[in-house]
């Protein structure tokens, strides 16, 4: 189901899923599909075709190694050749280089964009915001927003550049992938591994959101150090489709291929969801994000947001690096504050990791205003940030009066990223971008008072 707050619509009745963060699964949409003791049989049962997906190189050490193997009613290699999809999309970037993108340390943000009248689908709806490195080098992401307001019809989406993490901020997402279905709601997330083809449909029409997109790597679940062996994302609420598939002739059927963040096109005149029964350990998932365990102080201080609160990321795509993230996808659920004679909203803060954030539903604790649902914010390598005049004001104001309280109806995120980088010239220049953003710090004035160290100084 869909996250449970007043602004979601719980009505709706979700499918059926398997379960288990990178766990080896199997499904069967018929009984005996599934080849038993080998995974290439000379005849698959019912006469299908085996075929495997890998997500990572053959080689990778075991607790990496991602694959998974599909009996399928045709392999996916039965299609024409792929030719540069006509129109090109033209806002999609894989590569991030001077040729299409700049760097600026100022701090940034948007309003929601409007989502178009016409006709447009998750595709022609796609469109990056900023990124680093390169898909071509396996290193490096992208993050993208959609504005959509129809179905994919007649063609599936497959993603040779990278994982797409999507996160839903209006309208229902009916994602049909080569494993299954997957329903997702605002509040929900899904991740759409390197490969995947999938359609997406918009069962509400407009429809917005976020999406980050990893080269390289995939999420995994972060570490629990001291936390212990429960709490944050538990592995048990990642859902995954069961298998699901059509048969039959579909004419004019057609593969786009996303590559080097170009699109291509190949004509099959099948559905590519022909999928009787796979199992393994690469496949889509979703996450209801009302299901995060935050963790937070219980006494004093504003910690890093590593922990303090409850903004542990709830995936993490790791670098080399021990403890540097490619991409954290992190939260700021609804929790308890609760901290003593503590400035409670975030700090003001310089970070080497660079911060995008857009925002669910809800208000944002750090920002009064100006910070919308559907927004977005991107705080660039050691680019400073923190609180705006109101919420500072507002803290000081409460004093050390300020009892435990509980922020409601809010979710906010972040990718979180030690690349550092580049902008689009359509997301730097568009209408939805807010240029009085930097009037938001420009009310802090000095509090400081020279009298009281006066007094301090003599008392000694
Ligand atoms: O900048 C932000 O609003 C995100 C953020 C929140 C927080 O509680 C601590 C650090 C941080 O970067
Ligand atoms: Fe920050």
């Amino acid at each position: 189901m869909a996250a449970q707050n007043d602004q979601l619509d719980s009505s709706f009745n979700d499918l059926d899923y398997l379960s288990g963060f990178g766990n080896s699964l199997e499904s069967e949409a018929i009984a005996g599909a599934l080849p038993r003791g080998q995974n290439s049989p000379l005849l698959c049962p019912y006469g299908l075709y085996a075929e495997q997906i890998s997500g990572t190189s053959f080689t990778a050490p075991r607790k990496l190694n991602h694959r998974s193997w599909m009996y399928r009613i045709k392999p996916s290699v039965t299609h024409e050749p792929f030719a540069p999809r006509s129109p090109s999309h033209g806002k999609l970037v894989s590569e991030f280089n001077d040729s299409n993108s700049v760097t600026t340390p100022t701090q940034l943000r948007w309003r929601p964009v409007d989502i178009p009248d016409g006709p447009t689908d998750f595709v022609d709806g796609l469109f990056t915001v900023c990124g680093a490195g390169s898909s071509f080098l396996r290193h490096g992401y992208a993050i993208h927003m959609y504005t959509a307001n129809k179905s994919m019809e007649n063609c599936a989406l497959c993603n040779a550049d990278g994982d797409f993490l999507i996160v839903p901020q209006k309208g229902r997402l009916w994602i049909t992938t080569e494993c299954g279905k997957l329903h997702v709601s605002p509040g929900e997330i899904a991740v759409l591994p390197q490969g995947f083809r999938f359609s997406v449909e918009m069962p509400d029409g407009p429809s917005r959101g976020y999406v980050a997109e990893i080269f390289g790597t995939h999420f995994q679940l972060p570490d629990l150090g001291p936390i212990g062996a429960n709490g944050l994302a538990a592995s048990r609420d990642f859902l995954v489709p069961k298998a699901w598939f059509e048969d039959g002739m579909r004419p004019g059927y057609t593969i786009v291929q996303k590559y080097g963040g170009e699109l291509f096109t190949a004509k099959q005149d099948f559905s590519p969801f022909n999928v009787v029964a796979w199992h393994g350990n690469y496949a889509p998932y979703k996450y209801d994000l009302s299901k995060f365990c935050p963790y937070n102080t219980v006494l004093v201080d504003h910690s890093d947001p590593s922990i303090n609160t409850g903004i542990v990321p709830v995936l993490t795509a790791p670098t080399d690096k021990p403890g540097v993230a490619l991409l954290d996808f992190v939260i700021f659920p609804p929790r308890w504050l609760v901290a003593e004679h503590t400035f409670r909203p975030p700090y003001y803060h310089r970070n080497c990791m660079s911060e995008f954030m857009g925002l669910i539903y809800g208000g944002y604790e750090a920002k009064a205003d100006g910070f919308l649902p559907g927004g977005a914010s991107l705080h660039s390598c050691m680019t400073p940030h923190g609180p705006d005049t109101k919420t500072y004001e507002a803290t000081i104001a409460l004093g050390d009066e300020a009892k435990p309280h509980k922020i409601i109806n809010t979710m906010a995120f972040m990718f979180e990223s030690c690349l550092m980088p580049r902008i689009c010239l359509w997301a730097l220049n568009s209408p939805f971008r807010d240029h009085d953003y930097y009037q938001c710090w420009i009310g802090l004035k000095s509090h400081f008072k020279l009298e009281d160290a006066a007094v301090q100084n003599a008392q000694i």
